[in-house]
């Protein structure tokens, strides 16, 4: 069977739901291939369980820190009760709630694998049985996501090792918990089961949460340690055993062993796209698909003459990041409708159809003990740029706020700033909320936003937001300039 519609959106996770959304808002006729759960991975083993799983504990620690409140706090958590939360935020696994979206709003939803068949053509093999050829008049967007990877370390594949998908799915919560990697799938799960009360082992081999701020992997391993996990950093597994008995026997290169119930691997993700056709077009199977600011796949046959393949979310490996997937769904969807409806293209660097962001402002918040967000560039890396930074750090005891949030508020904040613009690059909170925080920051880098007009960005008393007074004042406020006097030689 055949069929032609405008558009093919292979993989329905959350990105490729925004990219067929915003195709089907401009009237174009959208088709989306989905061979698991409408929703992805995100909706399903992700985002949404791991940090309703974070939650409830998260919640009782808040509670625990301001006197007057504490004392009213008799019992532990609630196990079952997070778990069941946790169930009630996943529909139970079931997406005909996304489904039904689907329909409602008029885009046909195509259960089965999907794989690219040269330009345009997209065969699927049906989930209930049979092939269908899907060919579009405008364009494909590949959605497929990613898996995560089980690095080479022996004995590994074969102690049925937890991936986060058992980690964020778990119906019982073992009583050891060994965890491989240091990244943000580690610590968060590992702040989660420390709350059920397991005994949580980190093992990573750097220090926590590389890509940040050094002062938020640290503050998180305080953290981590402070609910009872154990955190060994500069340690690599050199074999796993999965026991007789169930347990797992982990060995570590520095000649000591760990004993397990159950051990998560999080060291990263791999592209979903062995089974993707992609050899068919001209491109490497199993790899990340390369692509310009407006999503187009670079050296797709065909690309060059009339765009048509467009890869967003997670498989461009731009940004592992919902969010940042569906702000890159937007723009592609938009500019394919806009290509197919003969409209203005927005191309331009922070235009309607291009992910400038990605580059410069990408927003993270890791729902670790404590929370460690950022945005932008930390020093480190604004360095390697080139760029001539300076950074201003303040205690979150030095604000009032925080004082009155928790009791012995604990908590640090960075501001990287271009001393050649005069501008914020990079934003980093550590402490107990401070998600809410990043959204200015975001707002600041993605402004462009002067220092000197910061200072008129007046924080409310006695909110967090003061910290924003308090990095100010530790960058200094630029020196008035007095117009009397000439700025320059040549203005004289
Ligand atoms: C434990 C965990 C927690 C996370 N927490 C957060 C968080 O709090 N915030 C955040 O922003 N990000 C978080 N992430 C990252 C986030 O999950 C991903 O960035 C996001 O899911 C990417 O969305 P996507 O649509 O690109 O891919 P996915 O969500 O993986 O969706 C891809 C979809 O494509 C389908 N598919 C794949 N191949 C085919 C094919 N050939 N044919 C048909 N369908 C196919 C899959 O079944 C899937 O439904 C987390 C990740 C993990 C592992
Ligand atoms: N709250 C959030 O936004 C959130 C939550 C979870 C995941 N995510 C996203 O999901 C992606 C995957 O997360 P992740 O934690 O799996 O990856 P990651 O890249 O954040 O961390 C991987 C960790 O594994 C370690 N590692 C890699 N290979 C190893 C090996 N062979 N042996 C030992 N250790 C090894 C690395 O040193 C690192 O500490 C991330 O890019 C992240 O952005 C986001």
């Amino acid at each position: 069977m055949q069929r032609e519609v405008d558009v093919i959106v292979v993989g329905g996770g959350p990105v490729g739901e925004n990219a067929a959304d915003r195709a089907r808002a401009a009237g174009l006729e959208v088709v989306l291939v989905e061979r698991e759960l409408v929703g992805g991975e995100c909706s399903y083993w992700a985002c949404i369980p791991s940090k309703t799983l974070l939650r409830s504990a998260a919640a009782l620690r808040a509670v625990q820190r301001v006197g007057g409140a504490r004392e009213a706090v008799t019992g532990g958590l609630d196990v079952p009760a997070v778990l069941a939360r946790r169930d009630y935020w996943v529909s139970d696994w079931s997406d005909q709630g996304g489904a039904d979206w689907l329909e409602s709003i008029g885009i046909g939803l195509e259960r089965g694998h999907g794989r690219l068949d040269g330009a345009r053509r997209v065969v699927v093999e049906r989930t209930g049985g049979g092939e269908i050829v899907y060919l579009a008049r405008h364009a494909v967007v590949v959605a497929t996501g990613s898996d995560p990877v089980v690095p080479p370390i022996a004995g590994l594949a074969e102690a049925r090792p937890w991936t986060s998908r058992e980690a964020t799915s778990v119906t019982e919560p073992p009583a050891r918990l060994a965890i491989i990697g240091g990244g943000v799938v580690a610590v968060e799960m590992a702040t989660a089961y420390a709350g059920f009360g397991t005994e949580v082992m980190v093992l990573a081999r750097s220090g926590l949460l590389g890509g940040m701020e050094p002062f938020a992997g640290e503050a998180v391993a305080a953290g981590l340690r402070g609910l009872g996990a154990s955190v060994r950093l500069g340690v690599q597994p050199t074999l796993v055993e999965r026991r007789e008995s169930g347990e797992v026997v982990i060995t570590l290169d520095d000649g000591g062993s760990i004993t397990a119930d159950e051990v998560l691997v999080a060291t990263g993700r791999k592209p979903r796209t062995e089974r993707l056709g992609l050899e068919t077009i001209g491109l490497e199977p199993g790899g990340w698909v390369d692509v310009d600011d407006t999503m187009l796949v670079t050296g797709a046959a065909g690309n060059d003459d009339r765009p048509w393949l467009y890869a967003v979310g997670d498989l461009n490996h731009r940004a592992l990041l919902t969010h940042q997937g569906k702000y890159q769904a937007r723009a592609a969807g938009d500019l394919i409708a806009a290509r197919a409806l003969g409209r203005p293209e927005q191309t331009n660097p922070w235009g309607a159809h291009v992910a400038t962001a990605d580059h410069s402002a990408v927003p993270q918040v890791v729902f670790a003990e404590p929370e460690a967000v950022s945005v932008g560039l930390t020093v480190a890396a604004a360095e390697r740029a080139g760029l001539h930074v300076r950074a201003a750090d303040v205690a979150f005891s030095s604000v009032s706020g925080a004082g009155i949030l928790a009791d012995d508020y604990e908590g640090r904040a960075r501001l990287v700033v271009d001393e050649e613009r005069g501008t914020v690059v990079g934003a980093t909170f550590v402490g107990q909320d401070v998600a809410e925080l990043l959204q200015s920051a975001t707002i600041a880098i993605v402004g462009e936003v002067p220092i000197d007009r910061l200072w008129h960005a007046v924080p409310a008393f006695p909110t967090m937001s003061e910290v924003w007074l308090r990095l100010l004042e530790a960058l200094g406020r630029p020196a008035a300039k007095d117009a009397s006097e000439p700025e320059s030689e040549e203005a004289a």
